[in-house]
């Protein structure tokens, strides 16, 4: 933690690619620090998943009061339920000065780069749309039909990757980990981050 405002890392990503597998991969290296916003979600819950731990789960209406009170960064529906980023944790964190990573679908990246254009925003890709779809059928998760919403999703998503700053192939998990830890290291360096700080330093207002 530094005492400058934390970065926003926004990772976004086909659902199957790999993106829950890649952010505990980082958050296992205690050299990565950043704090990882729990959306809020209307989809049920997978077996050995724990509200709080990796949503909120909430009923539509609870959601929709979240939504009416100003409470949410962004959200989306995708595939028949919501998702959302709660606004209060975000903005905590990156005032104390914590980089923030959120892990959320196209449509909610792009209104949350509207309103923190500074963020660094990544996608996450299959090598093919072939391991795509094996790995959410390994997953077990979800049912044929869901499979097939999802996989109609992704190529909509893969449109939408030249909304993004960077684009990362989930070909093996550690090279994917290490393509990302790469690119926030040299994000936190981008001249539009540093040069406040050297602006107290020289006087300069
Ligand atoms: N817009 C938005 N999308 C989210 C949020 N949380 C999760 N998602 C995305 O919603 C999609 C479906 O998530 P989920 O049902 O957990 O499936 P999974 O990503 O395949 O495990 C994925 O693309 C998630 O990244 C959020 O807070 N906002
Ligand atoms: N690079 C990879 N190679 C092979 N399988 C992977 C890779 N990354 C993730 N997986 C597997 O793919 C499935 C979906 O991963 P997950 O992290 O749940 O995806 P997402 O969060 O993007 O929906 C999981 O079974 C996971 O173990």
């Amino acid at each position: 933690m530094s005492s400058e405002k934390g970065m926003l890392i926004v990772l976004s990503g086909p659902s199957g690619v790999g993106k829950g597998t890649v952010r505990k991969a980082m958050l296992k290296d205690a050299t990565n620090k950043f704090k990882y916003s729990v959306s809020m979600t209307t989809r049920p819950m997978r077996p050995g998943e724990q509200d709080g731990v990796d949503y909120f789960f909430r009923t539509k209406a609870q959601f929709e009061e979240q939504i009416r009170q100003g409470g949410m960064l962004e959200y989306a529906q995708y595939v028949d339920h919501y998702y959302g980023t709660p606004l209060k944790y975000v903005q905590d964190n990156l005032n104390n000065g914590w980089d923030v990573f959120l892990e959320i679908e196209v449509n909610g990246a792009l209104q949350v780069r509207k309103k923190m254009p500074d963020g660094v925003f990544i996608f996450l890709t299959p090598p093919d749309l072939a391991s795509l779809r094996h790995r959410i059928t390994g997953r077990g998760s979800e049912d044929q039909s869901t499979i097939e919403k999802r996989m109609e999703q992704a190529r909509q998503e893969i449109k939408m990757m030249s909304n993004y700053d960077y684009a990362v192939v989930n070909d093996q998990v550690p090279q994917a980990v290490k393509r990302i830890e790469k690119i926030v290291q040299s994000e936190h360096l981008r001249v539009s981050r540093v040069i406040d700080s050297y602006r107290k330093m020289i006087g300069d207002k």
